[in-house]
Order: C-alpha cells, then sequence, then structure tokens
C-alpha cells in the first residue's frame, strides 16, 4: 500500500523525520525558515498530511490542497488555524500541548526577572563601560524591583499558567491572583490563588502576566483602559501572542510612565519592525518569540507533532486534536 504524502515547512530534527519516513512519504522545505506563501501553496497539489507551526491555514490554502486530511502544527497555540474552513473540508487540525508548559514557564519567570532587577539595561551599562568611578552613580541608579513576595497577576490561567504559577509561589513566595474563563478550585488550593475580575486584578498586582490563547475574544484583549489601572510600579508581561494587546497602547503606557516595564516574547508583527519604539525602551525586555525555543522541548514538540500526524492518517484518534475540530474524530 502507499504511504500518504506529507510536507514539512521547516528543518525538524532527524529522528522526526526518521520516525515520519516510516509512515509517509516525506518532503522538507530545506531552505532556511520556512517557504512563502507561493511557495507553500505550489507544493500542495497531492499532499494528505501538512507538518508546519505558521499559517494561516485558510480557505486559500485548502483550496490549493485539494487531498489534504490533517494539518499538525508544531505548537500549543493554533490562531493560524482557521477551523471554520478546516471543518468545513473535513481537514483535522492538532497541537502540541504539556511538553512545553515548563520551558514557557521558565521563559516568563526569566522575563518577570530581566525586566524588574533591569538585567539587559544594567548589562548593557557594564559592557558599555559606564560602571566607573567618578560617573557620579549612586545605589539607587541600580534599584529594581523585587519579584519574591510580590503579588503576581495572571490572566489565562491554563497549562502554562499553572506552570508559571508552580514556580512563583513555590519558589519566589509571591502572592497569586489570577483571571480565567473559570474558576479552577484545585489551583486555588494548590497556590493559594485566588480568582478575581480583571479589574481587580489590574490594580493589585506587580507584575501581570497574559497567557491566554489568541482568539476572537481575546484580540486586543490589554488595551489603554487596562494598562490605565495597573500600579505605576508595575511590570506587565506578554507571552501569548502579540495581538493580544494593543501594542500602541503598550507603548504609550511605557512612554507615559503609566506601568514601568514591560517583558515581551510576543509583538504585534514578528519579526518585530526595527522601528518600533518598543525596541529603544530600556524599559522593556524583548525576545524573539522563544518561549518554547530548546532542544529538548522543540524535539519533544516535533515528535508529538509526527504522531499527531500519523495517528491521523491511519485513521486512529490523534493524541492532541483542537477543540474545535474534535468532532471530526468522535
Ligand atoms: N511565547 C511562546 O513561545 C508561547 C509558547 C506556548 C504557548 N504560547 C501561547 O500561550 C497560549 C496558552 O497556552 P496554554 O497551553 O496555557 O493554553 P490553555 O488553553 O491551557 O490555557 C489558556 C487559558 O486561557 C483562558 N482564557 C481563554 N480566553 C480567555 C479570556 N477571554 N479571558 C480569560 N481567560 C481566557 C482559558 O480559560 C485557559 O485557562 C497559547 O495558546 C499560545 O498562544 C506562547
Ligand atoms: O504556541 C506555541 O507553541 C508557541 O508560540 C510556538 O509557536
Amino acid at each position: 500500500m502507499s504511504k500518504p504524502k506529507i510536507y514539512i515547512t521547516k528543518k525538524i530534527p532527524d529522528e522526526v523525520l526518521a520516525f515520519l519516513e516510516q509512515h509517509c512519504e516525506c518532503r522538507m522545505w530545506d531552505g532556511r525558515g520556512t517557504p512563502s506563501r507561493e511557495g507553500l501553496l505550489g507544493q500542495l497539489a497531492e499532499v494528505e498530511g501538512l507538518l508546519t507551526s505558521s499559517g494561516p491555514i485558510d480557505g486559500e490554502l485548502l483550496a490549493r490542497a485539494p487531498k489534504l486530511r490533517v494539518v499538525s502544527s508544531i505548537s500549543v497555540g493554533y490562531n493560524h488555524f482557521d477551523t471554520e474552513a478546516m471543518k468545513a473540508r473535513g481537514v483535522i487540525g492538532t497541537n502540541t500541548p504539556y511538553v512545553l508548559d515548563d520551558t514557557v514557564a521558565d521563559l516568563v519567570l526569566s522575563l518577570m526577572l530581566a525586566s524588574a532587577r533591569r538585567i539587559p539595561e544594567l548589562d548593557h551599562f557594564v559592557k558599555q563601560g559606564m560602571w566607573k568611578k567618578g560617573a557620579g552613580l549612586t545605589d539607587e541608579d541600580f534599584f529594581g524591583l523585587d519579584v519574591h513576595h510580590a503579588t503576581l497577576g495572571i490572566i489565562g490561567m491554563g497549562r502554562i499558567g499553572e506552570a508559571i504559577a508552580k514556580r512563583a509561589v513555590h519558589g519566589f513566595d509571591m502572592k497569586l491572583l489570577y483571571h480565567n474563563r473559570s474558576r479552577r478550585p484545585e489551583t486555588e488550593e494548590r497556590f493559594h490563588a485566588r480568582f478575581c475580575g480583571l479589574e481587580e486584578l489590574l490594580e493589585q498586582s506587580d507584575f501581570v502576566v497574559l497567557m491566554t490563547p489568541l482568539t476572537p475574544e481575546t484580540q486586543r484583549f490589554m488595551r489603554k483602559e487596562h494598562f490605565d489601572r495597573m500600579k505605576r510600579s508595575a511590570f506587565f508581561i506578554n507571552a501569548s501572542r502579540g495581538q493580544t494587546v494593543d501594542e500602541q497602547a503598550l507603548i504609550e503606557a511605557l512612554q507615559n510612565g503609566t506601568i514601568r516595564g514591560a517583558g515581551l516574547d510576543v509583538f504585534d508583527t514578528e519579526p518585530v519592525q526595527p522601528d518600533n519604539p518598543l525596541l529603544q525602551m530600556p524599559n522593556v525586555v524583548t525576545l524573539p518569540h522563544i518561549g518554547s525555543a530548546t532542544a529538548k522541548t522543540r524535539l519533544d514538540m516535533a515528535m508529538t507533532a509526527a504522531h499527531n500526524l500519523v495517528d491521523a492518517l491511519a485513521g486512529r484518534k490523534p493524541q492532541y486534536v483542537v477543540s474545535e475540530l474534535r468532532s471530526l474524530v468522535e
């Protein structure tokens, strides 16, 4: 029996490719990064499975891929899936939850610590030779904000939110507030966390961490009125998606001193434009969307995605089908 044809839009670890080759006829993008949109669309005529981490997987793409049955994303976020178009065509969509929770949570704590203790700013200061006698420096020039025992507000208390909570509460003795679509009694008990309305969370937190998925409901979720409610001494951390924030409102809140600083792994446009004012701000720590970027975690994500793809193509129920498309496998 012939193997199903799949296309892989970025380089994946050898052992994941070897596993896929046992079950599928694989073609993998061999350039750097990912193919252009046109380049990708031109590859799809015979393809039954797509392994990717970007999109959009929309009506235009589906029209160019008449045999496509499964799109397996090497990511937990799947805002690049047009789930309505996929459902209408019966295309299964899968993702990779759980395997990256700890790695992303480590990064969020890093952003909190780096922004509050001004690590990149003061690293630059030292390397530029500005730490010297006679410069008139005082202790206060280096003061930051304590992370330990501060109040953390997590918006979007899901899998990654919980991993952040564990580190913050058990490691840093932080007080935890959270806002979520629904209450989580076990989380409250485990971390002495308090569920509260968004406004109260914003007003009381020293660190506000945004960890919701990007959905129509969370698009531009953090706006001017929300930054206005935050403490002037507070930090805003975003590792969800850039479009969950009104970036212009964030820029103004930072410029006006409405909030003290920010730690950002994600941006409205990625890669972030070089003239984005956020890149000029010493009180903002910026990263190139690296929440899950360790070799071990990316390997686990790619292998999880490969199993999802192989199972779905073989007519078995994959481990992680995105919720909007679960009816296709039940
Ligand atoms: N920066 C990165 O590299 C990186 C890595 C992994 C995940 N992410 C992002 O993080 C997101 C969360 O991942 P997860 O695995 O924790 O997902 P999850 O589904 O386990 O948790 C998300 C939580 O957000 C809540 N939520 C959704 N809409 C909400 C709303 N309108 N108001 C309040 N709460 C709301 C949900 O109830 C859920 O508890 C992903 O969808 C992805 O966009 C980013
Ligand atoms: O959603 C995810 O898994 C990360 O953002 C990587 O894309």
